[in-house]
């Protein structure tokens, strides 16, 4: 019962129109086994990441191809729980002239951050175009202290800041910098709002906006440009694009992560433009400028799609691979058999305290693992953006 709370699920009853395979999607043991399997096999991979430390002196570009694999590992079981187990659709909204090239050249992805869950459908749109593995993001510092995520995002060269520019500057470029001879093709993700959009970032932003005398956005929070800027600066000559995409779900629903446990189907619209890289401007100012206008373009896609239910363009739906559910599969073998045994032994064993100790293991991987999705909710969202930078509470 306890555990259960942790996971705050709604309480459940069976009922004749839920059939059986949304029943089982709706149990607690389902979702325990499901993280059981990421913790631990994220944990065993991020131990093989660092067997392969050696290895970067030797040769860099193995290093980093053999993790950019061990990365797929972790990331892909987010996407097949999104994709195999919600079974929530993606569709994408792309010029067809610019789709043979997704996935084939390096691209800064510029997105909106409204959703719990944008980054994972972005890695599931990184999955069908075979990029997951070496996708990359320009993340806040506090990511990388996250277990199993954060921990192979160290080992996938993942740019961190401190969302202070004073000390972003000179350790962004730097990053950046490494990317340049990177030997697999990835998309660079950024979400140039900084932080989540809630009522209250949003107004006290508008108010920025209104200081610069900047239109208004309804969507979005002003964009930071300097990050945008950096970047672009820093991987001109090897990216090739901006893919200025635009998230939304269908029927104004707001997914989580625990309703993709709980296998909720979304169906999320995302608007992709590529734009080639030559035509965002060299001068700083200037390429502000075009950020800021570039959100004023994105701020009508989603008038647009509150207004019709969708976005401009023709429809795609990039097919789902076998692949994730293939790996899931695979290290659900590798370390639930282990688990098997070991609770066949405890039972057998009869032994009140090492039952109870199994529990108290059992209910603190729970913990772990509630804080781990904490991370992915807005209303746990840093005062990023609300406060003057110095009280930032990140
Ligand atoms: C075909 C398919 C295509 C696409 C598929 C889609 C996606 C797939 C791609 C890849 C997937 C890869 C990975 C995904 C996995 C996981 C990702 C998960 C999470 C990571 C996300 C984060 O952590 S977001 C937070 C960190 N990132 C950023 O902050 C980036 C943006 N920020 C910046 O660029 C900043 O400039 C900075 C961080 C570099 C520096 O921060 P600082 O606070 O110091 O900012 P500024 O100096 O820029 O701020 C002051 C200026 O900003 C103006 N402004 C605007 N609003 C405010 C406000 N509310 N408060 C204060 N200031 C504000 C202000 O006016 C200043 O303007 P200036 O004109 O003076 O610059
Ligand atoms: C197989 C399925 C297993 C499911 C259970 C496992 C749960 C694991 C959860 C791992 C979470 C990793 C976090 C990565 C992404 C978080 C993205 C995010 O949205 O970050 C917020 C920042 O952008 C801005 O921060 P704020 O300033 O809004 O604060």
């Amino acid at each position: 019962m306890l555990l259960h709370n942790y996971f705050c699920f709604k309480p459940f009853l069976f009922s004749r129109r839920m059939g059986l395979l949304q029943f089982l999607k709706s149990q607690f043991l389902c979702h325990l086994i499901i993280c059981y399997v990421f913790l631990v096999s994220g944990l065993i991979v991020n131990l093989i990441q660092i067997c392969t430390l050696p290895l970067w002196l030797v040769s860099k570009q193995l290093a980093r191809k053999i993790n950019i694999r061990l990365a797929y590992c972790i990331a892909s079981q987010m996407v097949a729980a999104l994709e195999w187990w919600s079974g929530t659709e993606c569709t994408l909204y792309t010029d067809p002239k610019s789709y043979p090239l997704y996935g084939k050249e390096n691209a800064i992805v510029v997105l909106n951050h409204s959703f719990e869950i944008d980054f994972l459908c972005g890695w599931t749109f990184c999955e069908r175009f075979g990029v997951l593995g070496s996708s990359k993001v320009l993340a806040k510092k506090e990511l990388a202290y996250v277990p199993v995520i954060g921990w192979m995002w160290y080992f996938l060269e993942i740019v961190f800041c401190k969302r202070k520019w004073e000390e972003d500057r000179t350790t962004v470029a730097q990053s950046l910098q490494k990317l340049r001879d990177y030997p697999e093709n990835y998309w660079f993700l950024l979400y140039c709002e900084g932080t989540r959009f809630t009522p209250k970032k949003h107004q006290f932003s508008m108010q920025i906006a209104e200081s610069k005398g900047l239109p208004k956005l309804k969507y979005h929070l002003l964009p930071r440009t300097k990050g945008f800027y950096v970047t672009v600066q820093n991987l001109r000559g090897t990216a090739a694009a901006i893919y200025d995409s635009t998230l939304n779900f269908r029927n104004n629903e707001v997914p989580t992560l625990l309703g993709i446990l709980n296998g909720k189907k979304y169906h999320a619209d995302l608007y992709v433009r590529r734009i080639p890289l030559e035509s965002v401007p060299e001068d700083e100012a200037e390429c502000a400028a075009w950020l800021h206008k570039l959100y004023q373009e994105k701020d009508g896609f989603q008038e647009q799609y509150a207004q019709t239910g969708r976005f401009p363009g023709p429809m795609v739906s990039p097919p789902r691979r076998p692949w994730s559910l293939i790996n899931w599969l695979f290290w659900s073998c590798v370390v639930l058999y282990p688990l098997g045994l070991l609770i066949a032994q405890l039972l057998s064993s009869g032994s009140v305290l090492t039952i109870a100790a199994a529990v108290v293991v059992c209910s603190a991987v729970s913990v772990g693992i509630r804080w781990m999705i904490g991370q992915t909710e807005i209303d746990k969202s840093s005062n990023y953006g609300i406060k003057p930078a110095a009280l930032n509470n990140n």
